[in-house]
């Protein structure tokens, strides 16, 4: 899949990958603007070092970016990102390619097909017939389909074998699928279309045409033919081309570094909730989802609610993005802010207008660093995810943005009145289909989802349509999309 926006007749030899990234679309589908909308940027050093902090996150809107600004800001975030690290392309054996971007064009390494090829099994012929056929290979198969169907019969040229003698008017040799046309082979009489006379010789039952049933050389591509544009999604089918046209490695986008701290005392990693202490639901959930969205996970460390742990471990982090779960919100132990102070990181979004999630934040820690601080409850955090790590991911990862799609909800979802609403909801034919338990602290509904429902402020109606953000399982399956 070739993102829009790449333009197929570029040179892209010396497409550097800065600018594969900044023709990747943007989360609307358009091109960015060339002003984009200015970000509500909070830049924590900018606070007056003895104020104080102040119920800034208790649910106030004075900072809080709409929704949909909140996800451009994050993929803008990434473009300026990029563009400070310089990411050089990587080569990436094939193994290891799957979800990758091309960096680099797809420049066939060979003619394919490399000889001409018989495409059917049957006998290779020259001039017209009938023919007297040579023998030729090594001995068929015991019953094998030889000569007249006897045993040990020579089983002719094979696919895999290396060049045979040149054909003369009025010869045929066995031949399989796969296997090179001996020189002036008139053409590939299939084998279920010869019969032979008493005397030997092979006739056809039908009427064949010159070239008939062999595949040409060169006839997909020519050695140095463009197969695939720089900026295009590595997928099964680029693998196995990339293979065919002689590829071991491609030179691809790397995946973004990313480390993951979860902070709580309360979290517990194994058995059943006990004595206020809960399961840590984030830890399991967020290294598999952020490798969908195109990170390398690098580390995932839990740090407790220790202010100092986290400064600590901020500043020895070498990835590019770090997402930290918990802490955003004013309680006594939510280190996230503070810790972002003292370190003089600029806070870029500072709360969006979305529900569940508005304590959700986006910071860029170090010039080609960012961190995004989900909030603790579950949902909240995955809503975090959506809005603010998947636009930065794709963006770093310079995977071409999603077509943005919208469905029919089958029943009413009633809006909040100023922000926007995440629902995951399961497709039934042409309607999405709300799920229930989906508050803050709840992953029961998105655990069955198939996608999430965008519901504007005010809400949506029974039968109105709403735009759809897809769940990487259901767009590509479990095993293409995590693996
Ligand atoms: N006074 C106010 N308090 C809160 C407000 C508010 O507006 N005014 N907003 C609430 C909202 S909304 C959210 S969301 C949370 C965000 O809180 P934090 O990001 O600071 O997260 P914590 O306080 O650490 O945890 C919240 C909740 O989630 C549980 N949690 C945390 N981590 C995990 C995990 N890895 N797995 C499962 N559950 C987790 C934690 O135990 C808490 O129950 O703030 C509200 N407060
Ligand atoms: O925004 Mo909070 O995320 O409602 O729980």
């Amino acid at each position: 899949m070739t993102p829009r926006g790449i333009r197929a007749d570029e040179d892209a030899e010396d497409l550097y990958i800065e600018e594969a990234l900044a023709l990747v679309k943007d989360d609307t589908g358009h091109r960015p603007p060339a002003d984009p909308v200015p970000a509500p940027a909070a830049t924590a050093r900018t606070e007056q070092p003895n104020s104080e902090p102040g119920p800034r996150h208790g649910g106030g809107h004075h900072r809080a970016t709409a929704w949909p600004e909140a996800r451009e800001t994050a993929a803008r975030a990434a473009r300026d990102a990029s563009r400070a690290a310089r990411r050089a392309p990587a080569t990436v054996p094939l193994d290891a390619a799957l979800g990758l971007t091309l960096a680099a064009p797809l420049t066939a390494l060979t003619d394919l097909p490399s000889f001409d090829t018989s495409a059917m099994d049957g006998w290779a012929i020259a001039g017209p017939g009938p023919w007297s056929v040579r023998e030729e290979g090594r001995e068929g198969r015991e019953g094998g389909e030889g000569r007249e169907g006897r045993a040990g019969a020579a089983a002719g040229v094979l696919a895999g074998h290396g060049e045979t003698a040149a054909l003369t008017d009025g010869e045929a040799v066995r031949i399989a699928t796969g296997a090179r046309v001996p020189p002036d082979t008139t053409a590939v009489l299939r084998s279920e279309h010869g019969r032979w006379d008493p005397q030997g010789r092979l006739h056809a039952t039908r009427e064949i045409q010159p070239g008939q049933d062999i595949r040409s050389r060169g006839q997909e591509c020519r050695n140095g033919d463009r197969l695939l544009a720089a900026g295009t999604l590595v997928t099964p089918a680029v693998l196995g081309l990339a293979a065919a046209a002689g590829y071991d490695t491609v030179t691809a986008v790397p995946r973004p570094r990313v480390e993951v701290f979860v902070l709580g005392d309360e979290l517990l990693t194994q058995g059943l909730p006990h004595d206020g202490l809960i399961r840590d639901a984030l830890g399991p959930l967020l290294p598999p989802w952020l490798r969908a969205l195109g990170a390398d996970v690098v580390a995932l460390r839990r740090l407790g609610d220790d202010a100092k742990a986290l400064h600590k471990a901020l500043t020895a982090s070498a990835a590019d993005l770090v997402i930290t779960t918990g802490g955003t919100a004013a309680g006594p132990v939510d280190h996230v802010h503070p810790t972002l102070e003292r370190l003089g990181a600029e806070l870029l979004v500072d709360g969006v207008k979305v529900r569940p999630g508005h304590p959700m934040l986006l910071a860029r820690t170090k010039e080609d660093q960012h961190l995004v601080g989900l909030p603790g409850n579950p949902l909240a955090a995955v809503s975090g995810l959506l809005t603010l790590a998947e636009p930065l991911l794709r963006t770093l990862a310079a995977r071409p943005a999603p077509e943005p799609y919208t469905l029919a909800l089958k029943e009413a979802v009633q809006g909040h009145p100023y922000d926007t609403r995440l629902i995951p909801v399961v497709l039934r034919g042409d309607q999405a289909v709300p799920l229930r338990y989906h508050g803050p602290a709840m992953l029961r509904g998105m655990a069955a989802a198939d996608a999430v429902a965008v519901v504007p402020p005010g809400g949506t109606r029974a039968g109105q349509e709403a735009e759809l953000l897809d769940l990487p399982w259901a767009a590509a399956g479990i095993e293409v999309c995590f693996t």
